[in-house]
């Protein structure tokens, strides 16, 4: 890399610190301390700040993973809330996550979207990270659909493939790190929930089908995701551990959100794009990097916005909304 370019990157890398430490700034304090739990009477008050300023109801959540916030855009009557404006709310601090609300709809179906993810890495604790998630519910948002970047980890992925997320390995909360931490809300769903059926498995299928019909199914995989709380990317060896551990793509997000969609009787499906292969071998001298991860999202930009609006279409279609599985508080 020339020193131009290296310069460059300097100068842009400084911008968007810049921006992030403004917008964090009102903010006195962010830690993972556990004080100051959200109430469930105060997530019901901003989801009525919300609703309040919106016509639609919105039954399906999307969240955006990085570089994928044309999901977002791509939402036609479109009401926007920068995060910075709703109450209690934090900030997104990460480039390729735009850090708002967007409502709106995919081909006519109310949609709530988050256009930028909370992460630990952040500085917010595992429950503030998953608060929009239980916004959500509050809303009337009976369906999430979660999207993520990921490295490949099985090594028949490629970059670039969708890997439909049929369970996780939850190794933050191998530590006691969890978004379900401290006292219990039973108006949102028991204090010790089953994890066994988390990724819902008719729209784990009904993905493939929409695969097939868009002519993705090479490109279509389905696998086990894990976390690790980031900001860096693994090492080798613990790369090498975790795929003997039976992971297939690894990232920095997702598992909290689906914990607590699940928790409080979501139905979810979640997918993981493929930004990059793992590096599981001390010869190989390429490195993980954010702006790989954005490229590889961006490509990719114009599929998963097809993949997102027929799976929106489905859940409509076959009248999933509203069924028993769903808990009410
Ligand atoms: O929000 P996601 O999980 O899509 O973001 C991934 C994990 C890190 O935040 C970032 C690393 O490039 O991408
Ligand atoms: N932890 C982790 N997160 C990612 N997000 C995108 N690629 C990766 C990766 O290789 N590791």
């Amino acid at each position: 890399m020339s020193i131009n370019i290296l310069k460059e990157n300097n100068v842009r890398n400084n911008r968007l610190n810049a921006n992030a430490l403004k917008k964090v700034k009102h903010i006195s304090h962010i830690s993972h301390n556990n004080e100051n739990f959200y109430t469930y009477e105060l997530i019901q008050s901003i989801a009525k700040f919300l609703l309040d300023r919106i016509n639609i109801r919105p039954k399906i959540g999307i969240i955006c993973g990085s570089g994928m916030g044309t999901i977002a855009d791509s939402l036609t009557d479109r009401h926007i809330f920068p995060y910075e404006t709703i109450p209690h709310f934090p900030v997104s601090t990460v480039p390729g996550h735009e850090g708002r609300l967007v409502f709106g709809c995919v081909n006519g179906i109310p949609i709530m979207c988050m256009q930028g993810r909370f992460h630990y890495y952040e500085g917010y604790p595992l429950w503030k990270c998953a608060m929009p998630i239980r916004v959500m519910k509050l809303v009337g948002v009976t369906h999430l659909l979660a999207t993520n970047a990921a490295g490949g980890l099985n090594p028949d992925f490629e970059v670039g493939d969708i890997m439909i997320i049929k369970d996780h390995i939850n190794l933050m909360g191998f530590a006691g790190n969890n978004p379900l931490l401290g006292v219990n809300e039973d108006r949102f769903g028991p204090r010790f929930p089953p994890m066994n059926k988390a990724y819902n498995k008719k729209l784990r299928e009904a993905v493939h089908g929409a695969a097939k019909d868009l002519n993705m199914s090479s490109i279509v995989k389905e696998g086990v995701y894990s976390v690790i709380g980031g900001p860096n990317f693994e090492t080798v060896a613990e790369l090498n551990m975790l795929r003997i551990c039976g992971v297939d793509a690894v990232g920095m997000s997702t598992v909290h959100e689906v914990i607590t969609a699940h928790h409080c009787g979501m139905t979810v499906i979640a997918f993981s794009l493929i930004t990059n292969k793992c590096v599981t071998n001390y010869d190989d001298h390429s490195e993980a990097k954010h702006s790989e991860v954005m490229e590889a999202a961006a490509e990719r930009a114009p599929l998963i916005r097809s993949l997102v609006s027929k799976i929106v279409s489905y859940i409509d279609e076959n009248h999933l909304i509203c069924t028993d599985e769903i808990f009410s508080p």
